[in-house]
């Protein structure tokens, strides 16, 4: 089948300095494009073909449907460039050539036609699917380091890392790129209108990584998109790094989108930041496994006291608003936990098969016990009984009643009324703590990569982007696909299944809602095998 790009894809095909096919592929705002005529590596073939139209130059044809029946469908879900509204915009060698540390790199650069596979587990006769490109040094950039006025802001709840990468986005753009403007926008998206900015520099965030928080301060609410960008032209910002979660992504796709309809050279890039792990795409966010294990000195301490009396029960409470990421890897990770509680799995407390049944057993046998709680777990059961109205914080976040200390009570009452059981109950509540440290040593290097890979893109002229690691190979995505989802413990994956085989603790489906899900499952797995 013949290849050619449609004319809805063409915008950046006439500047000479896009020689090259796959940014093609990118010349509309976060385009799918689906490539029907390659065949598909066979399975048994060690050697991947290289699609012939980026070897060969030659224009593709985009495809709206991402979906082939039998397995040769190749999706690209690109970013947005600034070509695409500014296509005369001159290019220059990318200033990592001279680099000595890169030297002995080698393959210094990203080849344009490399892209992360969204899905690594596939059957033989499977389309290819939905990549991104991959992130990383380009050949070329399409800013001068002289021209460059970069900013960086923080916005939403804190996370352990956010430090690091601001101080690798301020030393990458630096030593990387020699660029000598970096303006630190202070107390989140307000920040931008309301504040005055601080001058960043190598010294100024040398340091900064061993604390935890943000150096540059943060907030909710106060997005107001028109204010922000004009704030950005009246500086001669024309690089925006925004870290940030769910929320902040929002605000930034609408940044871009503003950039974009001014027709602005200023390239928006995204840092996914959240310590709930919820942002959709990515492996994982940053600071998340800080977190987890900053959680560990909780739940042993928990344990210790417990242990240490008569009937102790130990309930430690763990953020995660919507999803249960971190009550779940850490009460894997601990193994001394009896019960985890999630937003994403019901509970109940009372009768056959409900928490305070299994906190009698679990009491006569081993005469203690540990229950993981996150923050967002069993919101509607509390909601029903204590009839609040849902109260929202500055961005339009759901403000959460405490499912800790309403637990803690409801136990209590529980053991009083029946008599038939002194307990000990200690509740501990560390949300704070484990969000409030500096990242480990593993979260450090992946702050720094995520922190590079964005320097990278903004300087190659990508806008309007995210970046994260995408089956461990980081790229750049476009920021709807961060922002249309959001990632939930899956209770039918065999995660969850670790997690209850480790606890044995009770799946609180009754008898009714067990059978759907089997004849759910059962009927799954008939409609895959016809
Ligand atoms: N839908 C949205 N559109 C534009 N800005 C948003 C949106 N949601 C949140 N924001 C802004 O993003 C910032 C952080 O959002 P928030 O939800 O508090 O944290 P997070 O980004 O960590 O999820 C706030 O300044 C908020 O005003
Ligand atoms: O008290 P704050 O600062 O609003 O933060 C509490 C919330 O922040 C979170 O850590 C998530 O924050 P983000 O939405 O910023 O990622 C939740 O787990 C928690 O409910
Ligand atoms: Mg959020």
């Amino acid at each position: 089948m013949e290849s050619t790009i449609s004319s809805s894809l063409s915008g950046s095909s006439s500047s000479p300095l896009l020689p090259s096919p796959s940014r093609r592929l990118g010349s509309k705002s976060q385009a799918s494009v689906s490539f029907p005529n390659l065949r598909h590596p066979s399975f048994k073939s060690r050697t991947f073909p290289v699609p012939s139209f980026w070897r060969q130059n030659k224009p593709i044809r985009s495809q709206s449907s991402n979906h082939q029946p039998h397995g040769d469908g190749f999706v690209l879900e690109d970013v947005p460039h600034l070509t695409d509204f500014l296509p005369n915009l001159p290019s220059y060698p990318n200033p990592l050539q001279q680099s000595q540390a890169y030297a002995v790199v080698k393959k210094t650069f990203v080849s344009s036609s490399d892209a992360v596979a969204q899905e690594v587990v596939v059957q033989d006769d499977s389309p290819r699917g939905v990549h991104f490109r991959r992130a990383g040094p380009r050949e070329k950039v399409f800013f001068h380091s002289k021209e460059v006025r970069a900013c960086i802001v923080t916005c939403g709840g804190l996370c352990p890392g956010i430090n690091t990468v601001i101080r690798e986005i301020v030393c990458g753009l630096s030593y990387m790129y020699g660029v000598e403007e970096i303006l630190g926008i202070e107390g989140g998206y307000r920040g931008f209108y309301s504040k005055n900015t601080l001058q960043l520099t190598p010294k100024v965030v040398n340091d900064i990584h061993k604390r935890g928080g943000t150096f540059l301060r943060t907030s909710r609410g106060g997005h107001d998109t028109h204010k922000i960008v004009d704030n950005i032209q009246d500086r001669g910002i024309n690089q925006v790094y925004i870290i940030g979660g769910d929320g902040t992504q929002k605000g930034a796709a609408l940044i871009y989108k503003e950039v974009e309809k001014r027709g602005l050279k200023v390239a928006v890039a995204g840092i996914p930041k959240t310590i709930d792990n919820d942002i959709a795409v990515i492996d994982k966010s940053f600071g998340f496994d800080t977190a987890v294990e900053e959680a560990q000195r909780a739940i042993n301490a928990a344990h210790v006291e417990v242990e240490s009396v008569e009937n102790g029960i130990g309930i430690v409470k763990l953020m995660g608003r919507y999803s249960g990421f971190i009550a779940l890897y850490a009460t894997l990770a601990s193994r001394d936990v009896d019960c985890c509680l999630i937003p994403e799995s019901p509970f109940y407390l009372e009768g056959q098969g409900g928490l305070v049944e299994f906190i009698e057993q679990r009491l006569k046998e081993n005469g203690h016990m540990v229950i993981v709680l996150a923050e967002g777990a069993g919101q509607e059961y509390i909601a029903q009984h204590m009839h609040a109205a849902g109260e929202k914080d500055a961005s339009g976040n759901k403000l959460l009643l405490d499912v800790g200390l309403w637990l803690t009570e409801r136990i209590k009452d529980h053991f009083a009324k029946g008599q038939k059981m002194a307990i000990n109950m200690k509740y501990i509540d560390p949300t704070y703590m484990i969000r409030a440290i500096p990242s480990n040593a593993s979260d450090n290097i992946y702050c720094t990569l995520l922190a590079h890979s964005a320097v990278h893109g903004a300087m190659a002229g990508y806008s309007g982007f995210t970046v994260g690691p995408v089956n461990s190979r980081h790229a750049y995505i476009p920021i709807s696909r961060v922002t249309e989802t959001q990632n939930t413990v899956k209770l039918t994956d065999r995660m969850w299944a670790r997690l209850l085989a480790s606890t044995n603790q009770p799946s609180f489906l009754d008898r009714n809602e067990m059978q759907q899900r089997v004849d759910l499952i059962n009927s799954n797995i008939e409609n895959t095998s016809i």
